[in-house]
Formats: C-alpha cells, sequence, structure tokens
C-alpha cells in the first residue's frame, strides 16, 4: 500500500509498547525506540513505522516525503487532567500564597473554585469558547494533541451545561481532540453549604441524566478533599453515574487523605487525580484494583507545596501512571505539559522513558482512548509530535524551553516550524 506522506531520517523514535492496557510497574520503563526512523502515514492513520530507507513498496509518485534530520519524534503527547474551560483568573489571590495563605483556607473564604464559579457564570459561551481555544491554541504548540476537559465552574446546570457545550464545539473546530468530563461535583455551592447531600443529590437527580441524555461527557469526576466532598459523598455520586454509564475519576488526595482512594478501589474508578498525600494502603489498594494514578506536579509546584506523589513508589507497587497539567486558575495555572514532564524528572525522580509514557500510551488508556491513540502502531491515529532534540532525554534535561517544532493531528501538519520561528 503507498503511503500518503511519510517522515524519514529521523535520529529517534519514540515508540512506546501497547499491550491493550495501561502500563504498569517496571513496564512503564520499556519502549521501543528507533533510531534513524521513518514514519509512513495513509489515510491520517499509521501505515508502518521503521528504520533506515522505507521500503519502496510504500512510494509512488504521490508520495510526500519530509525530512526530519536529527530531530525526535513521540506519539502526540495526552493531556489527561485539565480544567480548561473558565472565566476570569485568580492571579489576585497569588499575593495570599505568596504570604503563605493555604489553598483551602481561599477557597473557606469564599476564593478560590467560587470566584471562578461566579465569573464563568457571568461569561457569555463566546466569551468561553473564545478563552479556551487561545488555551488550546498555546497547548497545542507544546505538542499536544488530545486533552481531558472538565466542567465544575458552574456548579448548577445552566452554567455547567454551557462548558460542556463549549467543550463539545471547541472538540469539532480545533485540532486538538477533546475528552470531556462532567464535574458539577467540584465545589459546594454558598447555598448547599449546610446541607452538601443535598447538592449531591441535586446533582444525581437534575444534572447526570441531561449530561448522559445530550452526550454531554463520557466521563463523572468529584473533589474529594477536606471542606469540600467526602469519602461517603463521593462513592454516592460515582456510584449514580456508575450506573448511568458514565466512566469514573476522582480528585483524590489532593492535600488530605479522606478515603478517596478507598472510593477509588472499590468502584475501580478508571483513574484517580492528584495523590500528593496518597498512603502506602492506599497506593497497594489502587494497584491491586488496576486505578490509573494520574499524577499533577505542577499543582504541587503552583501551591508552593513540597509534597510530590510517589510516584516512584506507585510503580514499584505495580500501578499504572500518567503525568497531566492540571490546567486551572486556580491550583495549576499553566497550559505548559512540557513543564510538567520535566517536574516528573526533577521532582519525582522518573526517567525520561517513564514519562514519556506516561504523557502517551498510558494518557491514552486514561481518556479511554487507548485503542486510536497514544502510541504508533499501525492503523492509529497518526497523532504526532516532532521535537528539535536528537534523542528522547533532551527535551526533559533541557528545561523551560518549548522544544516542539511540528506537530501532526491524524496526519495533517498542524504545527509548522514552531521552534524555527
Ligand atoms: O482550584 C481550581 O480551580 C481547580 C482545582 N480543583 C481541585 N483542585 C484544584
Ligand atoms: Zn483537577
Amino acid at each position: 500500500m503507498f503511503a500518503d506522506k511519510i517522515l524519514v531520517n529521523f535520529s529517534q523514535i519514540f515508540s512506546p509498547i501497547d499491550k491493550g492496557r495501561p502500563l504498569r510497574g517496571e513496564e512503564m520503563s520499556e519502549a521501543l525506540i528507533i533510531e534513524d526512523g521513518y514514519i509512513a502515514i495513509k489515510d491520517g492513520k499509521i501505515l508502518e513505522v521503521g528504520s533506515g530507507n522505507p521500503d519502496q513498496k510504500l512510494i509512488n509518485g504521490y508520495t510526500e516525503i519530509i525530512d526530519y534530520s536529527g530531530k525526535l519524534a513521540s506519539p502526540g503527547l495526552i493531556d489527561c487532567h485539565t480544567h480548561l474551560v473558565y472565566g476570569g483568573s485568580r492571579e489576585g489571590e497569588f499575593a495570599k500564597k505568596l504570604n503563605g495563605v493555604s489553598y483551602l483556607d481561599i477557597l473557606k473564604e469564599g476564593g478560590g473554585i467560587l470566584s471562578t464559579v461566579k465569573a464563568t457564570r457571568e461569561s457569555s459561551f463566546s466569551v468561553l469558547f473564545d478563552k479556551t481555544k487561545r488555551l488550546l491554541d498555546k497547548m497545542l504548540v507544546y505538542g499536544v494533541t488530545t486533552v481531558e476537559a472538565k466542567s465544575g465552574y458552574g456548579l448548577y446546570w445552566e452554567t455547567e451545561k454551557r462548558q460542556l457545550e463549549v467543550t463539545k464545539a471547541l472538540n469539532e473546530n480545533h485540532p486538538i481532540e477533546l475528552v470531556s468530563t462532567f464535574m458539577a461535583a467540584h465545589a459546594i455551592p454558598k447555598e448547599y453549604q449546610e446541607n452538601p447531600d443535598a447538592f449531591i443529590q441535586l446533582i444525581i437527580d437534575e444534572m447526570l441524566p441531561k449530561v448522559k441524555v445530550e452526550n454531554l461527557a463520557e466521563f463523572c469526576d468529584i473533589f474529594c478533599e477536606t471542606g469540600v466532598f467526602t469519602a461517603e459523598q463521593s462513592r454516592k455520586l460515582l456510584t449514580a453515574a456508575k450506573e448511568l454509564g458514565f466512566k469514573l475519576r476522582i480528585h483524590a488526595d489532593e492535600i488530605d487523605s479522606i478515603g478517596g482512594v478507598d472510593v477509588a478501589a472499590e468502584l475501580q474508578t478508571l483513574t484517580a487525580e492528584h495523590l500528593m498525600a496518597a498512603t502506602d494502603e492506599g497506593i497497594e489498594k489502587m494497584s491491586k484494583a488496576h486505578v490509573i494514578g494520574n499524577l499533577l506536579p505542577g499543582t504541587t509546584f503552583s501551591l508552593m507545596a513540597d509534597t510530590y506523589a510517589p510516584a516512584k513508589k506507585m510503580l514499584e507497587a505495580g500501578m499504572a501512571i500518567t503525568l497531566s497539567t492540571d490546567s486551572n486558575p486556580g491550583s495549576c495555572p499553566t497550559a505548559n505539559i512540557q513543564f510538567i514532564m520535566q517536574l516528573g524528572c526533577f521532582k519525582m525522580f522518573l526517567t525520561p522513558i517513564q514519562v514519556f509514557n506516561a504523557v502517551t500510551i498510558n494518557a491514552a488508556y486514561a481518556v479511554g482512548r487507548g485503542e486510536k491513540i497514544g502510541s504508533l502502531d499501525q492503523g492509529k491515529q497518526a497523532d504526532i509530535t516532532i521535537f528539535d532534540a536528537t534523542n528522547v532525554d533532551y527535551p526533559l534535561y533541557f528545561f523551560a524551553t518549548n522544544l516542539v517544532m511540528d506537530v501532526y493531528k491524524n496526519g495533517e501538519q498542524v504545527v509548522k516550524d514552531f521552534v524555527r520561528l
């Protein structure tokens, strides 16, 4: 079969090993590193990956050959945890953070998430659409081709729906593919501060069915944390969501360990998010239940905390892990997944191979798309990120610098020569 285009002469190609599930424990240290590699693309899919000169059977008069001498290729990067759609911003809290006021104390004062809720409720569809598009444009030039986007800044249906509709519209109008998560259970609205159980019931009775019927999200998530939702409330909401066919996530052990990981293991949520305060016992439970640990080192950095999630302990316990930005206006205002990858090395002591696996094949399974993206196996989408680097170590070692040069989505070039600009 002839290729439409063949990307040739890569110094290295990072090609994860796809086992049909997330890589666990020691498996995350393995990958195919193809020297002098080529990637043949046909109809937006991977046709063949190899080393040396592509076989002549791949080439006819219409095949475009593109030279990438001295460059590194990887599958398109996948950011599997963001709070992408929101109004306003929270730099006003920055001075408080610098003066030692905690994230939860700011929330308790009615700031934090609740101040973003106010700004989002006041933002129209087009304002949210344009703002989020600009954020996605930044993520794209950092090499990201798929993003998970949560709601959770409306809390009430009208604005939750608007957030989800912005995500749906952008999924159809931006090169980045979006995976939608419903997260009305992100904070307790002022009117329910005395009765959060009633708010959980409102979400179950009034919102979950609408999200399902209108096909506005595949996943359901909840913030299980001191001063937000308890483990029992999380269990109740996620059980109802599971019965409606949603795939499950849970924000657990971000600041305090209050039982969210137990809920994750019991309900076998696809992922548990944050895990900065994860205990040895909790790690064991997640490993046994095959819960993916989605680690967010940018949040630790942004909260000026010292507790990075115990990534290596999780790998020693046989867990699958991913790394994401947690891009949001309060606890992690960034669009840069490469910085997160570098924190994975510099602060969690993961190797470059483990980090690249965490933001490609494992992140693909964490968004329920492992069969379509996350590696360069034949038939997968030709989502490819190309770095101005000769090997897989360099983009992690040479930090705080965007080394992405070109990006392909479904075989089409969507970023060109960025690093040379
Ligand atoms: O603070 C925010 O806006 C996002 C967040 N949700 C749970 N942790 C952080
Ligand atoms: Zn989050």
